[in-house]
């Protein structure tokens, strides 16, 4: 494996390296003209008005109208022509994406056709540094990451450059060992406190691309789990001492890893070590998380941009800080989503791979997100690719307002995990179930480092049995009408882990436009944050009234409705006593009379008196 300095080199250009694909790239099978025709070759006709919600009806006007899909292309002939004719490839990248399984008639592509000139339109501005995310007055920059001569501003660039240099030099300088734990040795561990955007990218590229022996082997808190977070604790082990803790956090506040932090430092306390001299921080400056780690001196604090998402953030420090101490070639990540990125700048419809997916997005799920987007990788190490897309694309899409303030309701929902496992689990409804999905195969067509393969049968690998499973199962779904995507790498590499992440990340923002929404906030996620907080300063108010009781002399067990009536909140009972019940389960409250299986039968009252408490 090259040095770490090799994979960060110091050349600020990410002009891509010389591929050692080119002189075997593109075997014969893959090998396809790119001219196009337009023909229909289909004839299906599908009407989506029995499909939209009612309240969408005063928008549906603006959707264009999709024939009833009368049954899709079955001919192989007319199939063979139509995915020779809509076969995408990106030479320099090896990928290629197939939608002529997905029944759109030119038809259909001709009336988008303005849709799209506004969606491209859309993300020029966007990328020039538009306030593309009117909702939280921001600009939207993530390209701006693998490209920083693309940002609007030249203070932007320097920021850019200097964050990549510097997660580059902090990651060299640890692998080399350079920079050693408190006791003179080398880190050997991660262990990455955050969640949401803050964890699915880095669990992705880790499980995508972490080398069989990294320099450091990586670990996730992503939860407010105790137990969870006992056992990564206790896995580590002593290896505590030589992990460096990376804490994640754009906004610095986020409640889960808080109390991530805060167990893990207590874990440092109780084996004697100084959290300061093992940990990271990547956030906001001048977040809490930030103003904490410069406060307490901590090893070291990157920047997270306020222009960058945290379901678009892979290509920040967040992403590639944890890859490259993974010894991950980040750089090759950011060629491969520049190169991507690059594609998808055309406005020519069928040569932008990203424009593509949106396009069959909204066909098969009749731009109202009715049917669902499964993702089936059949390679292992993109396992964590759909639960990285379930936010990439769900965060963004799923939203109650459009731009022009109409309730749409809107979303793409995404499931699945891999193939073939998934053919042994669900794909039995998938092919004759209900109707509710269309699928996006990821296919690998390298099916082990060469050199390494051999026939479990005459003339037949291991490998070629993954092939003709996800073969099979693409034409046994489409043979009952099941439309599916496929994109093609070559094999799993920093370079196309970072072309699929800017696929994806593109093909959401042009979907966004086509459907006329906000890509780049998430108002649901703070309805549940404030919820919670609701629910602890019901639980406070519910410990101060049951300590009180439980101070008299005889101390006072009481009633559901008793503790209801003092906490002056009788309409939150219920709450109340779920409240009670899951501290009971947790030996913080006593039950004098009565079970929780019978809400009604309860006295409860606490173990111990708080006198400060009484008065506090
Ligand atoms: O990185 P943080 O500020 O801690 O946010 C972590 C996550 O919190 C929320 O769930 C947001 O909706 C996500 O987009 C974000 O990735």
């Amino acid at each position: 494996m090259a040095s770490l300095s090799g994979l960060c080199s110091s050349s600020p250009s990410l002009k891509p390296k010389h591929s050692l694909w080119k002189t075997t790239l593109n075997p014969p099978l893959l090998k396809t003209s790119l001219t196009y025709r337009t023909r229909t070759l289909l004839t299906p006709t599908r009407s989506i008005a029995s499909d939209i919600p009612a309240d969408l009806s005063k928008t549906n006007d603006k959707l264009p109208n999709k024939p009833k899909q009368l049954g899709l292309e079955k001919d192989p002939n007319s199939l063979w022509r139509r995915y020779v004719d809509w076969l995408y490839q990106h030479k320099e990248l090896g990928l290629y994406l197939d939608v002529s399984r997905i029944g759109f008639t030119d038809e259909f592509v001709s009336e988008m056709e303005p849709r799209f000139h506004k969606a491209f339109k859309d993300m020029e501005e966007l990328e020039k540094g538009a306030i593309a995310n009117p909702d939280e007055g921001r600009m939207v920059g993530h390209y701006w990451l693998r490209n920083s001569t693309l940002a609007p501003k030249s203070f932007l660039k320097t920021q850019i450059d200097k964050a990549l240099d510097a997660v580059c030099d902090f990651a060299d300088q640890v692998v080399s060992g350079k920079i050693k734990t408190p006791d003179g040795g080398r880190f050997t561990q991660i262990l990455s406190v955050g969640i949401g955007g803050s964890a699915l990218g880095p669990q992705f590229v880790a499980e995508a691309l972490a080398p069989d022996n990294p320099p450091l082997k990586i670990r996730f808190i992503d939860n407010t789990d105790p137990a969870g977070i006992d056992h990564q604790i206790a896995q580590l082990g002593p290896e505590l001492a030589s992990t460096l803790v990376i804490v994640i956090s754009k906004s610095g506040g986020t409640p889960e890893t808080r109390n991530g932090l805060l167990e893990v430092q207590q874990a440092f306390r109780e084996a004697g070590l100084d959290f300061a001299k093992q940990g990271v921080a990547i956030t906001q400056e001048n977040s809490l998380l930030d103003n904490t780690a410069r406060i307490e001196g901590w090893l070291a604090r990157f920047p997270m941009f306020d222009w960058v998402g945290g379901r678009t953030s892979e290509m920040s420090a967040v992403g590639l800080l944890p890859a490259a101490l993974q010894g991950i070639d980040i750089r090759e990540m950011l060629a491969g989503a520049a190169l991507m990125d690059e594609a998808n700048r055309t406005t020519v419809l069928r040569n932008n791979p990203a424009a593509l997916l949106a396009l069959c997005w909204y066909w098969a799920s009749e731009g109202v997100g009715s049917k669902d987007m499964v993702v089936l990788p059949y390679k292992d190490s993109l396992l964590l690719f759909s639960r990285y897309l379930q936010q990439l694309v769900m965060e963004s899409l799923g939203k109650e307002f459009d731009l022009d303030g109409n309730r749409v309701n809107q979303g793409l929902t995404v499931y699945g995990n891999k193939g073939s496992t998934d053919q042994h689990a669900y794909i039995q409804q998938l092919r004759e179930g209900v109707h509710n999905f269309f699928v996006t195969f990821i296919e690998v067509l390298r099916d082990r480092p060469p050199g390494h393969d051999w026939e479990l049968e005459p003339g037949v690998t291991c490998g070629d049995y993954l092939f003709g499973m996800l073969q099979g199962t693409r034409s046994a779904l489409y043979a009952k009408d099941r439309e599916s995507i496929t994109v093609t790498v070559q094999e799993v590499t920093p370079r196309s882990v970072g072309a699929l992440i800017g696929l994806y990340e593109r093909a959401v923002g042009i979907y966004a436009s086509l459907v006329n929404i906000n890509a780049y906030h998430q108002p649901g996620v703070e309805a549940g944050k404030k919820a919670a907080g609701e629910v602890l300063a019901l639980q406070k108010r519910v410990l101060a009234v049951l300590n009180e009781a439980s101070c008299k002399q005889p101390v006072e067990p009481l009633t559901i409705e008793e503790v209801a009536d003092r906490c002056h909140a009788t309409e939150d009972i219920e709450m109340i006593y779920k409240i009670i019940a899951h501290m009971a389960a947790n030996d913080r409250a006593l039950i004098a009379e009565g079970s929780c299986g019978s809400p009604r039968s309860l006295k409860v009252f606490l173990g111990e008196c708080n006198v400060d408490e009484l008065f506090a």
